[in-house]
């Protein structure tokens, strides 16, 4: 897959907390939006705390209910290959976060696989079958093998992994597939599985949430033109936009006249 991409844009608050509650009502937005458009809109959430942050934002947002939440379609960037359920998945935290709050349509809720079931302990066979699940999605105005997000949203490591993408390891190598099984992972736990960067370039809109001093030398790096293996958020670029919402921090490092603060 290969398309055109969006030059990064970044915009930066003056906290986490409000990064979070304006990322949060900038989904909202979004996502109403192309619900108005196309009938119904899809997303693909992150784990960690900024990604569970924001749907935290989310579902305390005044405007949540904007959203006809029974004609969204979740999906995952990456997940812990743990058992269902299990408090480390994205998926289990992700509920807590939001989605038990909201009239989500079970159906269209995609959990990656959860290990010990249907796979097993094979976590590439498990991403085959999302491959096979998004593929199955996709439509053909999508023109690819998965569907056109309208929104992706990524945390960022402060090594600049994205999803479960490390630098230099065979995932953020991968060109052709679009979900890899990912050993060995620098961040615990080692096995997971992960959307590719072919992928994640898929989405309309590439959202790289970054808060905290510990992120600074990633986003300096990645909005620096560092190349994607030894930077994978530097290869995460929406078709139509691609967005760093960060707080002061983890913009420490950037030119201040390129990036001023949006928020005092
Ligand atoms: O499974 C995961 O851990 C996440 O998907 C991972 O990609 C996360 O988004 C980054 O590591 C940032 O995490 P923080 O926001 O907690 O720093």
């Amino acid at each position: 897959m290969s398309g055109a991409v969006s030059t990064p844009q970044v915009v930066v608050h003056r906290d986490k907390e409000l990064m979070a509650e304006a990322a949060a009502a900038r989904l909202i937005t979004k996502v109403v939006d192309a619900q108005a458009a196309r009938g119904a809109a899809s997303v693909v959430l992150t784990g960690g705390r900024n990604g569970n942050g924001l749907l935290a934002a989310l579902a305390a947002a005044p405007a949540r209910d904007a959203v006809d939440w029974t004609r969204l379609d979740l999906w995952w960037g990456d997940e812990r290959f743990l058992p269902a359920g299990d408090p480390e998945r994205n998926a289990t935290q992700a509920r807590a976060a939001l989605l038990d709050a909201v009239p989500v349509d079970p159906a269209r809720v995609h959990e990656m696989p959860a290990a010990q079931a249907e796979f097993g302990a094979d976590a590439d066979a498990a991403a085959a079958a999302y491959a096979r699940e998004l593929a199955a999605a996709a439509r053909p105005e999508d023109h690819g093998p998965v569907p056109a997000f309208d929104v992706l949203l990524l945390g960022v490591g402060p090594d600049t992994h994205v999803a479960s993408l490390f630098p230099e390891l065979p995932g953020v190598r991968e060109t052709e597939r679009t979900v890899v099984g990912v050993h060995g992972a620098p961040k615990p736990p080692p096995t997971r599985i992960s959307l590719t960067l072919p992928a994640i370039r898929a989405a309309r809109e590439v959202w790289l949430l970054a808060a905290g001093e510990d992120k600074s030398r990633a986003a300096a790096m990645a909005l620096s033109g560092a190349g994607e293996i030894q930077a994978p958020a530097a290869g995460a670029q929406g078709r139509q936009r691609t967005l760093w919402p960060l707080d002061r921090p983890a913009a420490a490092l950037l030119p201040p006249t390129l990036y001023p603060p949006a928020s005092p």
